[in-house]
């Protein structure tokens, strides 16, 4: 499996203690989209660091996207606004599970300011390794999918 990453100022702590996840303990090769140079606190904006991901993930370039910021919900929405991404914005085990089952969940968004990097670390393992549970859900997933076709523009 392939997973993009990336992080704003606020996750970037965060998101250095999944790429060790991914890689070393989950197989996953890891495509890290930054950002690179604000372990130093230095800010950035989350919108930059969101797109390069959920365009990898809506062109099928990686697997799936995680995607962090201070509170994960700037990311989430920025990752949701590209066509075909399914962006969850997930705090807790329940709802990373029911990202997956349920929701088919494509791009994973972690709040750093929020969670901790165990918490954090569980969240991503069932994210990686959950799968869909089909049925009555693709009925709703197409649903989506026509309202991105049909309601492009307001
Ligand atoms: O949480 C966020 C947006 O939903 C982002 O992480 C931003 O980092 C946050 O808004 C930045 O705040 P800052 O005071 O500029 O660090």
């Amino acid at each position: 499996m392939r997973v993009a990453i990336g992080s704003d100022h606020a996750g970037f702590a965060l998101k250095t203690s999944i790429h060790s996840l991914l890689v070393d303990e989950l197989g996953v090769e890891v495509v890290d989209t930054g950002c690179t140079d604000c372990q130093n606190g230095k800010s950035v904006d989350y919108p930059d660091y969101a797109l390069p991901v959920a365009r990898m993930v809506a062109r099928g370039e990686v697997d799936r996207g995680i995607l962090i910021c201070g509170t994960g919900i700037g990311m989430s929405i920025a990752a949701n606004k590209i066509k075909g991404i399914r962006a969850a914005l997930v705090h807790d085990l329940f709802t990373a599970r029911a990202a997956r089952e349920h929701n088919d969940a494509n791009v994973l968004a972690l709040g750093g300011r929020l969670i901790g990097p165990d918490i954090a670390r569980e969240i991503v393992r069932l994210f990686i390794t959950t799968p869909y549970s089909g049925g009555r859900h693709d009925r709703r997933l197409d649903k989506i999918a026509q309202i991105e076709q049909s309601h492009a523009s307001p």
